[in-house]
C-alpha cells in the first residue's frame, strides 16, 4: 500500500487507547485518537479514517449511536466495536448495526490489530454495503466466557441470515435458547418460531406431527390437521434431537428440504412452506452417518454451519452470573425475597462437575429458593447430592478442586491453622506412594521425591509414620 492506513480509535479508557495507538503504529499505521464519540462525528465532516474502532459505553453517544451514524451518513466506513461487557444484546447489536466485528475486551491485541487490517482489505473490496438496522431485543443468555462468545458472534454474524444450522451440545447447555436468540435475530423475526423434540414424538405419529394430514388420512384423523412445517411457515422450524429422527422421516425432511414442498399425510396437493430449519443434538452425527443411522446427504444439508454449545463445566467462569440469574427468577416466579450466596458456596458450586448443565444449574437455583432458610445462602444448604456428588466423584486428577472444597468446608465449619492439617496429610500420600512404588527403598524414594535421604528418614519420624524398613538398613536392596 502506497499510503499508510488511518484507524481512529475511540475509547474513554486510555490505556485500551495507548495499547492500540502502539500495536497499530508498530504496524505502519496512522491513528487518532478520541475520548468520546461525540468529536468523531464533526471530524468526520472533514476527514475519513479507513477504519473505526470504537468502545460502546463511553459517557456522551454510544458507540452503538456513533455506529448508526457512521452507517447512515459514510456506510463504505468499516467500524469495529468493542466492548467490556460482552453481552448477547451488545453482540447483536453491533452486528445488526453493521459493525465490521465485534470485539469483546479484554482482547489480544494481535488479534485486534488482525482484525482492523481485514476491516480495511473488506472495505477496499467491498467499496461499502449498507446494512439496515435493526433494534436488538432477547431473552437474556448469559456468556462471558470465551466458548459462548464465540456462540454469540455466531449469532451476530448470522443475523441477517436464513441459512440452515445445526447447534450441538450436550443435554441442558442452552440449544434451544440459542435456536430462539438466532430466530429472533433473524430477518424472520417477525414469523413463527416453532420447536419440535424428536425424542419426545412417538415414531408413529413423527410425520403427520412433521406434515399435518389429510381428513380421514387414518383411524382417528377426523379433521385436517396443519403439521409444524405449515405453523412455521415464513419462520423457523427447530428440530431438537434430530438424532433421533427415524429413517423414513429423514428421507421426507430431505425432499422437503429440497423441494420446498411437501404431502400432508393422506394428501395429495402439494403444500409449498418456506421455513428455516434449525436442528440441533446431543449426538455425534458424523457417527450415527457412519453407523447407517442417519442419512449422510440429510447431514450434508444440515450441517452448513454449526454451532457448538459448550458444556458448562468448560464455561465456569459463568457460573456464578448464571446462579444470580436463576435465583433471581425463581424468586420472581415465587414471589419471594432472592436469595444470595455466601462467597464460598459461589465456589463451591462453580467447581462441581454440573453433569446435566445449565439445567441442572437452574434446578438446584429453585431448590435453593424452595429450601434454604436464610436468605444467604451456605454450603450446608446445598441440595445434598451435590454436597455427597462433590465427595464421592471428585477425581484423582482433579486433587485441587477436591481441595478447594475441603477448604472451603472447614472454613465455614470455622477451622483454622488449615496447613497444619493438610500438609501433613500431604506428605504422607505422596511418601507413602512413593515407598510403595520403590518396595520401601529409602533412598530411591528420597530421590523421586527430590528430598535428601536425611530429609525423608527426618519426616516420617515427624509424621509418625510405619512404614517398615529404616534408615540404616536402605543402603542395600532389602
Ligand atoms: N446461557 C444461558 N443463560 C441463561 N439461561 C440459560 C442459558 N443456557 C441455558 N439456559 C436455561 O437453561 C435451561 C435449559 O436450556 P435449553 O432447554 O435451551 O437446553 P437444551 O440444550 O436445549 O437442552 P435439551 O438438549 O435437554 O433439550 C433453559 O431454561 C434455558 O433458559
Amino acid at each position: 500500500m502506497s499510503r499508510s492506513e488511518t484507524v481512529w480509535i475511540v475509547d474513554d479508557d486510555r490505556s485500551i487507547r495507548w495499547v492500540l495507538e502502539k500495536a497499530l503504529q508498530q504496524e505502519g499505521m496512522t491513528t487518532q485518537s478520541f475520548d468520546s464519540a461525540d468529536g468523531v462525528l464533526s471530524r468526520l465532516s472533514r476527514q475519513r479514517p479507513d477504519v473505526i474502532i470504537s468502545d460502546i459505553r463511553m459517557p456522551g453517544a454510544s458507540g452503538l449511536e456513533l455506529l448508526a451514524q457512521i452507517r447512515e451518513h459514510y456506510p463504505r466506513l468499516p467500524v469495529i466495536i468493542m466492548t467490556a461487557h460482552s453481552d448477547l444484546d451488545s453482540a447483536v447489536a453491533s452486528y445488526q448495526g453493521g459493525a465490521f466485528e465485534y470485539l469483546p475486551k479484554p482482547f489480544d491485541v494481535d488479534e485486534a490489530v488482525s482484525l482492523i487490517k481485514r476491516a480495511n482489505l473488506h472495505a477496499q473490496e467491498q467499496q461499502g454495503l449498507e446494512v439496515p438496522t435493526i433494534q436488538a431485543n432477547t431473552p437474556e443468555i448469559i456468556g462471558e466466557a470465551p466458548a459462548m462468545q464465540e456462540v454469540f458472534r455466531a449469532i451476530g454474524r448470522l443475523s441477517h441470515s436464513n441459512i440452515t444450522v445445526l447447534i450441538n451440545g450436550e443435554s441442558g447447555t442452552g440449544k434451544e435458547l440459542v435456536a430462539h436468540a438466532l430466530h429472533r435475530h433473524s430477518p424472520r423475526a417477525k414469523a413463527p418460531f416453532i420447536a419440535l423434540n424428536m425424542a419426545a414424538i412417538p415414531k408413529e405419529l413423527m410425520e403427520s406431527e412433521l406434515f399435518g394430514h389429510e381428513k380421514g388420512a387414518f383411524t382417528g384423523a377426523a379433521s385436517l390437521r396443519r403439521g409444524r412445517f405449515e405453523q412455521a411457515d415464513g419462520g423457523t422450524l427447530f428440530l431438537d434431537e434430530i438424532g433421533d429422527m427415524p429413517a423414513d422421516t429423514q428421507t421426507r425432511l430431505l425432499r422437503v428440504l429440497a423441494d420446498g414442498e411437501f404431502y400432508r399425510v393422506g394428501g395429495h396437493t402439494p403444500v409449498k412452506v418456506d421455513v428455516r430449519i434449525i436442528a440441533a443434538t446431543h449426538q455425534n452425527l458424523e457417527n450415527l452417518v457412519q453407523a447407517g443411522k442417519f442419512r449422510e446427504d440429510l447431514f450434508h444439508r444440515l450441517n452448513v454451519i454449526r454451532i457448538h454449545i459448550p458444556r458448562l463445566s468448560d464455561r465456569r467462569a459463568d457460573i456464578p452470573a448464571l446462579t444470580r440469574h436463576f435465583l433471581n427468577r425463581a424468586a420472581v416466579e415465587l414471589a419471594v425475597e432472592p436469595k444470595t450466596l455466601k462467597p464460598e458456596t459461589e465456589e463451591y458450586l462453580s467447581n462441581l462437575p454440573w453433569p446435566g448443565n445449565v439445567r441442572q444449574l437452574e434446578n438446584t437455583c429453585r431448590w435453593i429458593t424452595v429450601m434454604a432458610s436464610g436468605r444467604e445462602v451456605h454450603i450446608d444448604d446445598l441440595p445434598p447430592e451435590l454436597l455427597s456428588h462433590a465427595q464421592e466423584n471428585a477425581p484423582a486428577s482433579n486433587w485441587e478442586q477436591a481441595l478447594r472444597q475441603w477448604t472451603d468446608q472447614a472454613l465455614a465449619r470455622g477451622q483454622s491453622n488449615l496447613l497444619d492439617i493438610v500438609v501433613p496429610a500431604f506428605e504422607r500420600v505422596m511418601i507413602e506412594s512413593v515407598l510403595k512404588h520403590t518396595a520401601g527403598r529409602r533412598r530411591d524414594a528420597a530421590l523421586l521425591l527430590g528430598w535428601g535421604r536425611n530429609t525423608l528418614t527426618r519426616k516420617i519420624k515427624e509424621l509418625g509414620m510405619n512404614v517398615g524398613g529404616s534408615d540404616e538398613e536402605d543402603g542395600d536392596e532389602g
